[in-house]
């Protein structure tokens, strides 16, 4: 009996002095053996001054795609180049490797993971890998384990070294039975894609962590993204980057999606921005952990005329792709971000005609340069 109440003893008071208020807050740890894998011990990025360790120790997961390039650009800037890692399992270009540090990480690989996120002292931690809507329909079981068995590592990382965790979710979390028009951030969610219900997991999970372990989970549902230096990865709202392409290429842009296809978008600048606010807003401000961020809502037919504004030859036709056409007529047509906008001052720069005009600069600075060389 006696070992029974200390054993009692011990819990109660582990349960009061638990961290969030909210009841048991131990950090799920694995039980695992040393990896012999090391990171190099003479990689330059080991060696961080002492003004530079005042700032976060970044690491950004699946850095290669569409955003994480600008991403790390932007967080370079803002904390020093050394203290933002990039990582993911492809080979990096070489203005990318020449830019900053570079790390090979498989977020499937626990524990290599792990001894990233230590041997660098990592603080911070964004995680970008993920399979995108329309591959993630062509190859499920890939999807699944990426973006939900991925996101576990993660999450189990995060909350046992107490990092501030970025995960973004998407306008994919929603699904054909909630509102669209506009969509609030607190609806319901049941998307008919593996990509959505492993956002949907994602938010879930990450708050579920916040609250019960004091994870600092932050997210938000980005819009579809537009860049011009960067490929899309295989979504739904790719024919909003590809127009400008093949606008400036060919004169000619085939269309996946039906002309009137309303959906959420927004220039990757202000995209950025926000996800480096959300980080940085003190955790009083948040009322949520998860929201909404908006910009502009077009249609297909609404950019092209847009976009004839600067290419007025454009030619447009349309070729309906099956699967995207389906997943598009599901999602959100208009995004409803009051929160985030009252929470902690989200505000875009970018609407409609800024982001044609900002693309066709960039694009076209770009293609004179490829015609001079
Ligand atoms: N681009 C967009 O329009 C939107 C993106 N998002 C989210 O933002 C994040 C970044 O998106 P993008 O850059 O567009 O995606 P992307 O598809 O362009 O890039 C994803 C990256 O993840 C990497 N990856 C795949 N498997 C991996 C693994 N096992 N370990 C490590 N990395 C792995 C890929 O190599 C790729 O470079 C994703 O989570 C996405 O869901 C959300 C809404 C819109
Ligand atoms: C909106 C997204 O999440 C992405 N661009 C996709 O179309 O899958």
């Amino acid at each position: 009996m006696p070992i029974v109440k200390n054993l009692s003893r011990a819990v109660s008071q582990l349960l009061q002095s638990s961290g969030c208020g909210c009841g048991i807050s131990i950090v799920p740890v694995r039980c695992i053996g040393v990896s012999p894998r090391q990171v190099a011990s003479d990689a330059s990025f080991h060696s961080v001054s002492f003004a530079e360790s005042d700032h976060p120790r970044v690491l950004i997961t699946g850095g290669l795609g569409q955003l994480g390039v600008g991403l790390a650009k932007l967080l370079r800037k803002r904390f020093g180049k050394n203290n933002v890692i990039l990582s993911d399992i492809r080979k990096p270009a070489d203005n990318v490797f020449y830019s900053g540090p570079f790390i090979y990480a498989d977020i499937l690989d626990y524990k290599n993971l792990r001894e990233i996120v230590v041997n660098n002292r990592i603080t911070w931690l964004f995680h970008y890998s993920a399979l995108l809507s329309a591959v993630g329909e062509a190859n499920v079981p890939l999807a699944r384990a990426v973006n939900i068995t991925g996101l576990h590592n993660v999450l189990d990382i995060a909350a046992e070294h107490n990092l501030r965790l970025f995960v973004p979710s998407t306008i994919g979390a929603f699904g054909p039975t909630s509102p669209r028009d506009p969509t609030p951030d607190l609806c319901i969610q049941r998307p008919r894609t593996i990509y959505g219900v492993s956002k949907v997991h994602a938010e879930l999970m990450g708050e579920y962590y916040h609250y019960r372990y004091g994870l600092d989970f932050r997210c938000l549902r980005y819009p579809g993204i537009i860049s011009a230096d960067s490929q899309p990865g295989g979504g739904t709202t790719d024919y909003a980057v590809q127009i400008f392409h093949d606008a400036i290429k060919t004169g000619k842009f085939q269309c996946n999606l039906k002309p009137d296809t309303r959906l959420p978008m927004m220039y990757i600048d202000d995209c950025l921005k926000a996800t480096l606010e959300v980080m940085e807003a003190p955790a009083e401000a948040l009322s949520m952990r998860t929201y909404n961020i908006s910009a502009m809502s077009f249609t297909p037919e609404e950019l092209a005329q847009e976009v004839q504004k600067h290419v007025p030859e454009l030619q447009v036709t349309y070729d309906v792709d099956g699967v995207r056409q389906a997943i598009a007529d599901s999602w959100p047509m208009n995004f409803d971000d009051r929160n985030a906008r009252r929470d902690w001052g989200w505000k875009h720069d970018y609407d409609l005609p800024e982001l044609v005009t900002t693309m066709f600069s960039f694009l076209g600075s770009d293609s004179r340069i490829a015609q001079a060389n």
